[in-house]
């Protein structure tokens, strides 16, 4: 096994430690649940209830997990017997579809979160093949040609899940008290982006992370993980790590930056990170549900009155993601740009 190199290790306290925290985070099912509008009392209840169990997890934890979800264990399956394919082959291999500063679609094992590097290895696509972020700016997918199947695994995953994010996103919307459809023009040909992740087992987990705390700049983030788990959040309630349970049958999702903004603050995205194991490899597959460039998020007209001012500046995605992400590429040598430099104070 490899030799954990300097450039991996955190500051002592950033460290991942002992983590007591039972799980608690809200397990949301939506057996039975029928996407479109509910029609008899009972659909109209479930529904009700659905959107109030939503709201109450976005409020509290930021995060929830939900099962019953619909998408096929086919597509899943696929999808990570893929990656886990690609990520065998030879390092000279991957890096013939590397990710750069200019496309950052493709693979890469140098990522750094808070200017530490991550103990990982992703792959990166586009669930809409070429985005412009600015006219000199396009975003294009790197697809492998080993795995063959790599390609339509990746492309099948994507549709299913943007399709299931749209619901999740009106169910958030719904619960916030706006019109469910309220933000869906924004991600109608949207800047969604699909992530591969595969976490070696480490000599050392103790001084590293798959992933450093860190929170998603996004909508929402829905993920899908196997058995070994890894995942922890910051609890709102007490400030202390918790453990996620890794479920096969579940997606994670967790609030993004976005929403915050959208909500006025009301639901808060959560601070998240990624610990190793000395035993087992690791694999997850977080989908990051993303407006247009073009999109300008800000409260919703809904949640704005003269009792509750607009607690943000409008966000221009393009530009908060480039902020973000110029961070990922290399040490800027300051903290990387946060939502609440966007806040409002009153
Ligand atoms: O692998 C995971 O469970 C989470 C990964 C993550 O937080 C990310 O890629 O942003
Ligand atoms: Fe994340």
């Amino acid at each position: 096994m490899a030799e954990v190199l300097p450039v991996f290790v955190l500051p002592s306290e950033h460290r991942p430690g002992q983590v007591n925290s039972t799980d608690g985070i809200p397990v949301i099912d939506l057996k039975g649940w029928h996407w479109e509008a509910a029609e008899s009392p009972q659909d109209r209840s479930y529904r009700e209830s659905i959107v109030r169990q939503i709201g109450d997890a976005a409020q509290e934890w930021g995060f929830f997990q939900i099962v019953n979800h619909g998408v096929s264990q086919r597509v899943l399956d696929e999808v990570e017997s893929s990656a886990r394919e690609f990520f065998d082959l030879d390092l000279e291999e991957k890096r013939k579809v590397t990710r750069t500063a200019d496309n950052a679609m493709g693979y890469f094992d140098m990522e750094l979160t808070k200017n530490v590097r991550d103990w990982k290895e992703v792959y990166d696509y586009l669930a809409c093949e070429r985005a412009e972020i600015d006219p000199k700016q396009v975003f294009t997918n790197k697809w492998p040609s080993n795995p063959p199947e790599f390609r339509d695994a990746c492309k099948n995953y994507s549709a299913a899940m943007e399709a299931l994010a749209f619901k999740v996103l009106e169910l958030v919307v719904e619960s916030l008290g706006a019109p469910a459809k309220a933000l869906n023009e924004h991600f109608v040909g949207g800047s969604t982006r699909v992530r591969l992740n595969f976490y070696r087992k480490c000599p050392s987990p103790d001084l590293v992370l798959g992933v450093s705390r860190h929170k998603d700049g996004c909508a929402l983030t829905l993920l899908a993980q196997d058995e070994v788990g890894g995942l922890q959040v910051k609890s709102k309630r007490n400030d202390q790590w918790v453990q996620v349970k890794a479920r096969r049958d579940a997606f994670a999702v967790n609030i993004g930056d976005l929403i915050q903004v959208w909500s006025n603050g009301k639901y808060q995205s959560i601070e998240h990170r990624v610990v190793v194991n000395s035993t087992r490899d690791r694999f997850s597959c977080p989908v990051f549900f993303s407006p247009t460039y073009a999109t300008n998020a800000a409260p919703l007209p809904d949640l704005v009155n003269e009792n509750h001012p607009a607690k943000y500046k409008p966000v221009n995605w393009a530009e908060y993601y480039k902020m973000r992400r110029d961070g990922n590429f290399k040490n800027l040598g300051k903290p990387n740009v946060q939502i609440d430099n966007w806040a409002i104070d009153h």
